[in-house]
């Protein structure tokens, strides 16, 4: 296990913004890389996270914001109920993840030169579709892929795909198992039960990324066994310097190196009763 302290999502730097709020068709190492705000169209708060993102980027988090806010009247979406607090605890949180990942996936990636276009993500436990990065939000709850399907049209996205199921079930659908380049979570389960959700729909080679917070030791130590079991390892952990209320986080990484045994994941609710 390596300690990554290089992540930092400072100021001025080239992120990638979560695809629900990108509407981008592929990551391209331009828009990954270059992208430099030039007005600021959200609120003086959160100027700082999102400072990097080209107008059109943050208006469509700005579209994505009003949206939610809008749903959480009329559904439990978040328990976050201000505009500020929303960009600084839930968006500022997901842009930290970004630069680690897209660094770890570029060196990994011996496809064209470490390009990343076309690349397939799932994320997992979409919730309100945070952070929602590319392109397949997979969502158990059918209230909250109704409030994700509506963001996806109002952001006027094309490349993003809303599954309503719970992770189990699609782990052993032909059409979602080991498919995906990037399976990423946040705040949807303890790590071990996390990776029986997840890492199924890696493919060989692929990455699974957990957010976790600033002290996820224990949690990693204890899911050692199941993250073997399940075909991965351990790449990297990475601090990022998240610009919310909780400062730094933690991006955990691990590479798919070995198919998943079949019997994984086991029925809906049994990982998280009786986890790995
Ligand atoms: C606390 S929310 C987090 C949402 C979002 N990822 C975020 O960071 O704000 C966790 C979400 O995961 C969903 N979820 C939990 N277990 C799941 C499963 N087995 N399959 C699919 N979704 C699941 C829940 O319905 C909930 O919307």
């Amino acid at each position: 296990m390596s300690l990554c302290c290089c992540c930092s999502t400072a100021t001025g730097r080239g992120v990638l913004l979560p695809s629900l709020l990108l509407g981008r068709r592929h990551w391209t190492g331009h828009h990954l890389l270059n992208l430099r705000a030039t007005t600021t169209v959200v609120s003086s708060s959160s100027a700082a996270a999102t400072s990097s993102l080209s107008p059109p980027q943050q208006r469509q988090i700005t579209v994505y914001v009003d949206t939610l806010l809008e749903w959480n009247q009329r559904m439990n979406l978040t328990a976050v109920t201000d505009e500020a607090e929303v960009m600084a605890r839930h968006v500022a949180d997901s842009l930290a993840m970004l630069p680690p990942l897209e660094r770890v996936y570029r060196g990994r990636s011996t496809s064209a030169g470490g390009a990343i276009d076309g690349v397939r993500l799932i994320d997992v436990g979409s919730g309100a579709g945070l952070p929602g990065w590319k392109f397949t939000l997979l969502e158990s709850m059918r209230k909250r892929c109704t409030f994700l399907e509506h963001a996806v049209e109002a952001m006027n996205l094309s490349n993003v795909d809303v599954v309503c199921d719970r992770a189990e079930k699609v782990g052993q659908s032909l059409d979602f198992r080991e498919s995906y380049d990037i399976v990423a979570a946040r705040a949807v389960a303890e790590l071990k039960v996390l990776a029986e959700y997840c890492i199924p729909l890696v493919r060989i080679g692929g990455l699974f990324i957990a957010a976790k917070g600033h002290d996820p030791h224990e949690e990693v130590r204890n899911a050692e066994g199941a993250i073997k079991k399940l075909g991965a390892s351990m790449l990297e952990l990475c601090n990022v310097e998240s610009m919310g209320p909780h400062g730094q986080r933690t991006a955990v990484l691990y590479v798919k190196e070995r198919a998943t045994p079949k019997k994984y994941p086991r029925l809906p609710g049994t990982p998280s009763k009786a986890p790995l």
